[in-house]
């Protein structure tokens, strides 16, 4: 498995602004969306490509697409729902393959309520969006999901992710990428990440 953590200036400096605790519910959506783009570029920077040959305004040439189907983005809802606009301004063609699952406030395990996967997902490589990996087992529920569909390929975006929650997918799926916009210092006693973002979900939907 690889764990990408951005080193982009520009995904440093939003994830920066989304810490702050006075943060408007409309900073937040925007920034979410915004860092979900740019980690969506970096998750997609090894796409295979192949040559394609076309007919241009000076005559026939070869040109790289895509050699894949285009993928299928999977956000886990609620907060997932939140950087989706965002994958989608770089995946404008991707299929969406939605997931519910909330969290059990006491046991923190996560239960899932909600599944619609693509019917040809054993073709496509998925990309889980989420703002948030913290304990990890949300995200490993929604791996093993898609296994069990038949999925062979399999990416995951976070934009602020628990060194716990890292070791916790490392281990139950070692094949999975992961691309961070941050990693923090641990979790808290009620499984939150520090210095985190506090409730990701509250924050985008406004229910805080
Ligand atoms: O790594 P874990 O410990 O499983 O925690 C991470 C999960 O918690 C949050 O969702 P939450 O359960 O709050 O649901 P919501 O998106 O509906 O708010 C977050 O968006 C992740 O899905
Ligand atoms: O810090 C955390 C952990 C789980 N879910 C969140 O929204 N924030
Ligand atoms: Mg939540």
């Amino acid at each position: 498995m690889s764990v990408f953590q951005s080193t982009h200036p520009l995904v440093k400096h939003k994830v920066s602004l989304l810490r702050d605790a006075d943060i408007s519910v409309k900073a937040f959506r925007e920034l979410t969306n915004e860092i979900g783009a740019l980690l969506t570029m970096e998750a997609t920077q090894d796409f295979a490509l192949t040559e394609h040959t076309i007919s241009c305004w000076s005559g026939d040439i070869s040109v790289p697409t895509l050699k894949d189907k285009q993928p299928t983005l999977v956000p886990i809802l609620r907060a997932g729902l939140g950087m989706l606009d965002g994958a989608l301004k770089v995946l404008p063609c991707a299929k969406i393959s939605v997931v519910g699952l909330a969290r059990n406030e006491q046991t923190l395990a996560p239960d899932t309520y909600y599944e619609n996967i693509v019917s040809d997902i054993a073709t496509r490589t998925a990309i889980i969006i989420d703002p948030m990996l913290a304990t990890g087992g949300t995200a490993a529920a929604t791996i093993s999901m898609l296994k069990e569909s038949g999925c062979q390929h399999i990416k995951t975006i976070f934009l602020v992710a628990a060194p716990e929650g890292i070791e916790v997918i490392q281990k139950a799926h070692p094949d999975v990428s992961l691309y961070i916009g941050a990693v923090d210092e641990k979790l808290n006693d009620q499984g939150y990440i520090l210095p985190g973002l506090g409730d990701a979900g509250d924050k985008i939907f406004g229910t805080l």
